[in-house]
């Protein structure tokens, strides 16, 4: 029987199958994987799996997970017990929205292009939600349509809602109905008021931002997907910080740029890292104004994370 995962603890899970029955399933010993990647968790929320159902006790609905299924795509970030292992976050989703706020606690736009160069590389297109206009001054609108100008010129979808008070959450339905997606953002954003708003009922915990230090407090564990009253799936990711940037060779991260794509192919030499190569095409677009200084130095940054890394 084939199962979707929907919650995983590490050492059992919850699944679910096409017609809509629920099982606690363990996975049976070790089995053959289909993946290429050394990770710390062989199942992520949102694999596809094949169970058999373990009768043994007549009032639990348990079951064995045999087999995992081939990944569409999946996104990993490091793990925290070693460098060099992965942990993967999610497995199979048709895009990413990555919740952001301008305010209590800020963005950074370092994190936006961290999340946006691994979800890119993956091939995982991201909507970007801006949360907590309700409390917008004229400064944050002013931060947020800079932002959006910036990010939409990219060809990215960006929102501005309220969780609070649902404004610009008929946006969100609209764009998450029929999809399996990826919710991922820093601690305090708002992700579980926004889950909330869009499964009535459901009624996950949110903490208030602390404010000492203006950081969301740290209120979900563990990945789960959930699925949506009015169609589609939407996976929840503990407070998702830091992405690692895995499996990207530092050559290729300028394609995950997206508005640098038309001019590496123009820089002098074809290895160009565009950072003191002479003819870097990507640098002279910098100059001109044709792509945003604080992309250039987010790539710059990243492609130093890269370099100390991995290479
Ligand atoms: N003013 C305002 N506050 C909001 C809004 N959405 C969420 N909050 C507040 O922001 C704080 C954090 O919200 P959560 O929904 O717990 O944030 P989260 O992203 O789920 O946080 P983690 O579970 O730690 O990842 C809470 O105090 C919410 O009430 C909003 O639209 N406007
Ligand atoms: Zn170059």
């Amino acid at each position: 029987m084939q199962a979707t995962v929907y919650k995983s603890t590490g050492s059992w899970y919850v699944v679910k199958t096409a017609t809509g029955e629920t099982f606690q399933a363990r996975m049976k010993g070790i089995f053959k994987k289909n993946d290429d990647i050394t990770s710390t968790n062989p199942i992520a929320v949102g694999d596809v799996v094949e169970i058999v159902e373990d009768d043994s006790d007549a009032n639990a609905k348990n079951a064995m997970i045999t087999e995992i299924g081939p990944r569409k795509n999946y996104i990993v970030r490091s793990s925290p017990h070693g460098k060099n292992k992965k942990h993967i976050v999610a497995a199979n989703m048709d895009q990413a929205m990555l919740v952001c706020t301008v305010k209590e606690p800020r963005t950074s736009q370092g994190f936006i292009d961290r999340f946006l160069v691994t979800a890119a590389a993956y091939h995982i297109p991201v909507i970007l939600v801006f949360n907590k206009q309700d409390i917008f001054k004229e400064k944050e609108t002013e931060k947020f349509e800079e932002l959006e100008e910036l990010y939409t010129n990219i060809g990215y979808q960006v929102l501005l809602i309220s969780a609070a008070k649902g404004n610009g959450v008929d946006e969100v339905r609209a764009l998450l109905k029929d999809k399996t997606t990826l919710m991922a953002g820093h601690s305090g954003v708002g992700k579980s008021s926004l889950i909330n708003v869009l499964m009535p009922g459901l009624d996950l915990r949110t903490k208030a931002v602390s404010g000492w230090s203006g950081k969301g407090l740290h209120t979900t564990t563990s990945a789960e997907m959930y699925g949506l009253p009015f169609g589609g799936c939407l996976i929840d990711t503990p407070g998702v910080r830091e992405f690692g940037i895995v499996d990207i060779p530092k050559a290729e991260l300028s394609h995950y740029f997206l508005e640098m794509q038309p001019y590496i192919t123009q820089c002098q030499f074809n290895n160009c890292l565009h950072i003191n190569e002479p003819g870097c095409a990507v640098k002279v677009a910098v100059e001109e104004g044709h792509i945003d200084v604080d992309r250039y130095v987010s790539y710059a940054t990243i492609l130093e994370t890269i370099e100390e890394e991995q290479y």
